[in-house]
């Protein structure tokens, strides 16, 4: 079995969750698919909610900010005087989420709106989270031998408190010290791995963060900055940048590595491969 001997100073470990923790699989056919089919009876059932409405103005003011993108899909401003045709407000709606999901948009409007949607889902019961076999042994090990466990992921806090609160292997949110989302920035910037360091109370290089690569993705992520990298390898990037220590995690279905990438970072196919000098 391959080792990867986690450098001393490492006292976090910070965890992205599609294609880290959880099979890009579960997210692509099982969490994305649930938000299509049910947006718009979503909508039209919560449309009067305050919840609701927070959410299409967040999703409002970001096709405000999308409107230069190609194919950018608008919603157009409330009026303020209750004259607006709700139908034709909730199909604009739909048809924003569609576009941003069509691209895989990462934006902090599109999954607080998906957090809510699932919500429903996983406390009826209907949806349970996978997780890969070797996570939950390998965190609660990390833990006993005085790690932090944190999770980093552009799904909103509330959907990752969501699966790790009702997964295959139980409610395992007891596992985790703490969540970040796109709320602190965007997983391909490094101030973001800044921002959650301080938020720990620990420096940059106190962190490891497991992430997945996945070129198959868009070149644009859409989401702050375009780069040529694909998200995931932008994320890696980012951290590193930011000073965190980085393993890429190569797990089935994840799209494969170039010879660059598999040379540049470090690599484990299961979380069992960290070695942690302080739990021999
Ligand atoms: C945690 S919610 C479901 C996953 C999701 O919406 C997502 O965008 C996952 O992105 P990640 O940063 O975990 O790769
Ligand atoms: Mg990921």
């Amino acid at each position: 079995m391959v080792v990867l001997s986690v450098p001393a100073e490492v006292t976090v470990i910070l965890l992205d969750i599609e294609g880290t923790t959880t099979p890009i699989a579960f997210v692509k056919d099982i969490l994305f698919p649930y938000v299509k089919e049910n947006v718009e009876e979503y909508l039209q059932a919560h449309w009067e909610e305050e919840e609701c409405q927070q959410d299409v103005r967040l999703l409002r003011k970001q096709a405000e900010e999308d409107s230069h993108l190609d194919g950018a899909v608008p919603i157009p401003a409330a009026s303020g005087n209750g004259a607006d045709d709700p139908q034709w407000m909730i199909q604009a709606v739909v048809d924003n989420v569609y576009w941003q999901m069509s691209l895989d948009r990462k934006t902090t409007a599109l999954k607080q709106l998906q957090g809510h949607m699932w919500r429903a889902a996983f406390k009826a019961g209907h949806m349970k989270a996978e997780f890969f076999e070797d996570v939950v042994p390998a965190v609660r090990k990390w833990r006993e031998a005085g790690m932090k466990v944190y999770v980093y992921s552009s799904g909103s806090v509330e959907a990752q408190k969501l699966l790790f609160g009702h997964s295959t292997e139980g409610d395992i949110l007891e596992l985790v010290d703490g969540h970040f989302d796109t709320k602190i920035g965007h997983k391909v910037e490094s101030e973001s791995y800044q921002k959650i360091a301080s938020s720990i109370g620990c420096s940059t290089n106190n962190i490891l963060f497991l992430t997945d690569v996945s070129r198959g993705d868009l070149p644009n992520p859409g989401i702050g900055r375009t780069s040529p990298m694909s998200p995931a390898l932008a994320e890696a990037s980012a951290a590193e940048e930011a000073g965190v220590h980085v393993a890429v995690v190569v797990r089935p279905g994840n799209a494969g590595l170039t010879d660059d990438e598999k040379t540049h970072f470090s690599l484990i196919t299961s979380f069992s491969e960290l070695y942690l000098p302080s739990s021999t």
